[in-house]
């Protein structure tokens, strides 16, 4: 796959990328999207989001600090993104752990985001299959919720970005795995809502299938490389921020160790 042409395209662009994301997220995903090419923004209020979404390039949802002033203001975002056509990508945060968070969770998914980007706990919940999450935490491996996350695809017909020590992405027709990421990148908070919130930087400027594996591979080629250089997950974080600023598109073409698979084995 040409994701090297997908990262060209997206710093081309520098995409408006709106957040609405947790606030223990807020600071690092904007960090995260700033050193990938994109510019993030943190507008989640009710009385603005909508207006703000139909500025933006993508939406990004994420329920990790979840309140009724973020779920009316994602809803307002998300009204205006419809309105305009604009991808939104939703984060279901925990959506295992509590009831209030399963109610949001199943109430955005049946508004239909263009991109699902969660753990395998997660999407093994959002499925309403059994899950081990904890917390915030995937317990899951990718390889257990393939299923389910063909089955949640085909039911949003949208895309779902799986992620775990490997990533799995699919369409419900098309499927891809995705190796490299670094053991510390869960031990580093936020990595995940980043990572969504630059599912919709590259949404912004490519079909949502092709964005998602974009975006995936180059978090996972940057962590590979900022793993090489670290010595644990605190010197990891500068690494890796650095890493997403210097891997070229070049670089994500030559790096990355994307699995195209058969439908069937999906
Ligand atoms: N054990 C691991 N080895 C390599 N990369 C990992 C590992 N666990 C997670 N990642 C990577 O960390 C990033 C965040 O994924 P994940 O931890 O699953 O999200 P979340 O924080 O939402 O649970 C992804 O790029 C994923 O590929
Ligand atoms: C620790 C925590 N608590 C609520 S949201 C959040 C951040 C989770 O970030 P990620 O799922 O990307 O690791
Ligand atoms: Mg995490």
């Amino acid at each position: 796959m040409q994701v090297g042409t997908t990262l060209g395209a997206m710093r081309a662009a520098t995409p408006l990328v709106q957040c609405i994301t947790n606030y223990v997220a807020m600071n690092v995903a904007a960090n995260v999207l700033l050193a990938a090419g994109a510019s993030p923004a943190m507008v989640s209020d009710a009385e603005e989001a909508g207006e703000f979404a139909a500025i933006a390039g993508a939406l990004t949802v994420n329920i990790g600090t979840l309140s009724a002033p973020f779920v009316a203001g994602m809803r307002a975002a998300i009204a205006g993104a419809e309105g305009t056509g604009t991808p939104w990508v939703l984060d279901p945060v925990a959506c295992q752990a509590t009831a209030l968070r399963r109610r949001v969770a199943a109430d955005l998914v049946a508004l239909k985001p263009t991109i699902i980007r969660a753990n395998a706990s997660e999407i093994l919940s959002l499925a309403g299959e059994a899950s081990r999450g904890q917390g915030v935490d995937g317990r899951d491996s990718t390889a257990a919720a393939q299923g389910a996350a063909s089955r949640l695809a085909q039911r949003t017909g949208g895309v779902v970005a799986m992620t775990g020590a490997v990533d799995f992405v699919t369409d419900g027709m098309r499927a891809v795995r995705i190796a490299g990421g670094s053991s510390w990148m869960p031990l580093n908070t936020a990595l995940g809502c980043s990572l969504t919130g630059l599912c919709g930087a590259f949404a912004a400027v490519a079909a949502p299938f092709e964005a998602s594996v974009a975006a995936l591979a180059l978090f996972a080629v940057a962590g590979r490389r900022a793993h090489g250089a670290a010595e644990g997950p605190g010197s990891f974080a500068p690494l890796f921020l650095d890493a997403l600023h210097q891997v070229g598109p070049d670089d994500l073409d030559r790096e990355a160790r994307i699995e195209v698979l058969e439908v069937a084995a999906a």
